[in-house]
């Protein structure tokens, strides 16, 4: 059976910095990923690619089986790759619906392109993404905050409607970058219930997350980057337990004595 995403070999230097050198991975249908690595392991870098928001100095993509090395940004949201980010987007001045309504339409706009955008919709187009965003808004448990503005929401929810947001286009693949970072613990365990609910729905996902006992609890898998390399691959608990991946994070010395990665998972 094909991979959903394959991605071969693929380098990126930034100048002298090789962010990724030579990494190589597969993501099957139904999968729920996750990446580890320490700071500037090539975790943003990799996503980045795979979004097509980075060039990959060399390398190969593929998605269902058909190569999008080409594919420019805005169009890998058409081919069913969705994203959020590190830090909350949202478009401050329209509601909680109409952000998620421009999820379900386009991507990476400024708010006056929007605002023209809705405007020259006719009312029957207007309608049918009006209900996609109602649809997946239910879907994320937020119907009720759907005419709010995104700062009157507590941070959680707002992250909350990034996630509505990406799954309006429908895709078949999400790509999550640190969708839990600035959250306290009972907002990360509600984020963790909400991606394992979406991987029930059968949704693919690719999660970036410092939080190590979420990322056991949720992911099907994993793998761990070390220096724009990928070193480790396997279950959750496989990946954290290979003493490449100790030693990433502690240093060698450390790594042989204590493992605050598994305590982590264990606690
Ligand atoms: N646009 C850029 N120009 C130059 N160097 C970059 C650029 N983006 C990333 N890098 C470098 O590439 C390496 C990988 O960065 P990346 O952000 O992918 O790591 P990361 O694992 O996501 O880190 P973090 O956990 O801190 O977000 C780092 O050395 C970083 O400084």
């Amino acid at each position: 059976m094909t991979a959903l995403l394959e991605v071969e070999d693929v380098h990126v230097h930034f100048g002298g910095v090789r962010a990724l050198d030579g990494v190589s991975m597969q993501v099957e249908e139904g999968e729920l990923l996750g990446i580890i690595g320490p700071n500037g392991s090539g975790k943003s870098t990799l996503v980045g690619v795979i979004t097509r928001l980075t060039d990959p100095t060399s390398g190969e993509l593929r998605f269902r089986g058909r190569s999008y090395a080409s594919t420019p940004a805005h169009r890998v949201n058409s081919l069913g790759i969705a994203r959020t980010y590190q830090s909350v987007r949202l478009l401050p001045d329209l509601t909680v619906v109409e952000n998620v309504l421009i999820g379900a339409a386009v991507t990476a706009v400024s708010r006056p392109a929007v605002v023209n955008w809705l405007r020259l919709r006719s009312r029957g187009e207007q309608g049918r993404l009006r209900a996609v965003a109602e649809e997946v808004l239910e879907r994320v448990g937020m119907t009720s905050s759907s005419k709010a503005y995104p700062g009157e929401l507590p941070y959680g929810l707002q992250r909350r409607v990034e996630i509505a947001r990406a799954l309006a286009s429908k895709p078949a693949l999400l790509l999550l970058d640190e969708p839990t970072a600035g959250m306290n613990q009972a907002e990360r365990r509600e984020i963790g219930d909400l991606l394992l609910e979406l991987k029930a729905d059968g949704l693919t996902q690719i999660l970036i997350e410092h939080d190590l006992a979420m990322k056991h609890r949720i992911c099907s898998s994993a793998i761990a980057l070390d220096f724009g390399h990928l070193i480790a691959s396997g279950t959750p608990r496989e990946v954290v337990e290979d003493p490449r991946v100790r030693e990433a994070y502690l240093g060698k010395q450390a790594a042989q004595n204590y493992s605050p990665v598994l305590e982590a998972i264990d606690s």
